[in-house]
């Protein structure tokens, strides 16, 4: 096991044990296992090479006038996208290429910022701002993290802890400044316009009636958005980017810098790279879709691994139904033969177990779609386990994440 120098970088420390906000290299030993994945997650084991995920044109849907025949032909290919694959690429997407390159070059300033910096934007359970402790499947992401509300604010319920009495939450952005602000504004606007597209899309190739797209949707203020950066590894073989999962929304869209990383699992269970492109979004079904269709269209599990040669930047934007929004297979694609698979979730309180969830305070029934199946035996979504807990309250500067500590312990050697 390496040694730790102990050297004193904290930033905002406080002693007592109560809260520490410090250095990578006063961390002890057991946090900077909390990355090590074990030998069956680890990145090298079963990646596929081929195979490619759609690419849909969906500049037919984006411009006004639209022919009956070519929209027809853009809903099959939605349709087939969304239930063989729940992953694919947009092309004529219609967000300005000069403003995806300010995006990139904000998120890149930002997480360049001196930790003391990015820590005065820090986020709080549950809430918005600067993060670096996320756990997957109970194992520390190789990330860093800031997020936003793309609605101004995040609404969300909440219980309170001494009365038990239901209410909301209000998150509000936290912003490192106000040109970062403006481009991820700019950039939350047609983020949303596009997913807004493909959610109805996906709403019209099933044949849903569009009214009650506004049902689910209409008064939506948890749409999140979130800058992601996984820095250099010198142990990339150890340790995940982001760990397997699914993500929580009804539908994500992700823009990738070129380093590439992002892998989906296959029906075959084997990991496939998606392909990098900066210039096309990569779109994926997600969790609350998946149960609204009453599994016609695919949560896929997804996961990230990184390299030691350059850092990779992300941006996800997640759409998502409004909080107080029961979710639950739509009532026109169930019948006898198909009954419904999942019973009602409620959206706020699901998106809420599973961010506020961490190893010691919630059981894994809650934080999965798992508990909401009927079958409960039968079916397993790739959840993202105890995602988003925060280590212990302990926020960690980038220095952390330079990975020669990562040692391999004598049990999985
Ligand atoms: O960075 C990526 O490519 C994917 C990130 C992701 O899957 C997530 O944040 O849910
Ligand atoms: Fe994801």
């Amino acid at each position: 096991m390496a040694a730790v120098a102990k050297q004193d970088n904290s930033v905002n420390g406080r002693e007592g044990g109560v809260e520490v906000e410090q250095g990578w290299e006063g961390v002890e030993i057991e946090r900077e296992e909390g990355f090590l994945r074990p030998l069956e997650q680890r990145p090298c084991r079963g990646v596929q090479e081929g195979g490619v995920i759609p690419v849909i044109d969906v500049g037919a849907a984006v411009s006004a006038g639209v022919n009956p025949a070519a929209r027809r032909a853009l809903l099959a290919q939605v349709k087939h996208a969304c239930q063989e694959w729940g992953f694919f690429h947009v092309a004529n997407h219609g967000i300005p290429l000069s403003l995806i390159h300010r995006l990139r070059q904000a998120s890149k300033e930002f997480f360049q910022l001196p930790s003391e910096v990015k820590l005065q934007v820090k986020k709080h359970a549950g809430g918005l701002g600067y993060y670096q402790g996320q756990l997957t499947n109970n194992i520390r992401d190789w990330r860093e993290v800031f997020d936003m509300s793309a609605c101004g604010y995040l609404e969300l319920p909440h219980t309170d802890p001494l009365t038990n009495k239901v209410g909301t939450k209000i998150f509000h952005n936290q912003w490192p400044s106000d040109a970062i602000r403006e481009i991820c504004e700019e950039y939350m606007r047609e983020a949303k316009r596009l997913a807004f597209t493909l959610t109805k899309l996906m709403w019209e190739s099933l044949g849903l009636p569009p009214t009650r797209f506004e049902d689910y949707f209409g008064q939506s203020k948890t749409h999140r958005f979130r800058f992601n950066h996984y820095p250099v590894c010198s142990t990339p073989d150890l340790v995940l980017g982001v760990g397997a999962h699914t993500d929580v929304g009804a539908l994500t869209v992700l823009l990738q810098d070129e380093v590439g990383g992002l892998q989906i699992k296959q029906k075959d269970g084997q990991w496939l790279d998606v392909h990098p492109d900066p210039t096309s979004p990569v779109i994926n079904v997600a969790d609350v879709m998946q149960v609204l269709t009453n599994d016609k269209y695919r949560s896929v599990e997804h996961r990230v691994v990184v390299n030691r040669k350059v850092d990779r930047y992300s941006f996800s934007y997640s759409y998502n139904a409004a909080s107080g929004i029961d979710v639950a297979p739509i009532s026109e694609l169930v019948n006898e033969n198909n009954p419904p698979k999942y019973k009602p979730i409620n959206w706020g309180k699901y998106t809420m177990l599973r961010i506020d969830s961490s190893l010691n305070t919630l059981e894994f029934e809650h934080t999965t779609l798992r508990s909401f199946c009927w079958d409960v035996g039968g079916f397993v979504l790739g959840g993202r386990l105890n995602s988003g807990g925060d280590i212990g309250g302990v926020a960690l500067p980038p220095s952390a994440l330079s990975c020669h500590h990562c040692v391999v312990p004598k049990h999985q050697q």
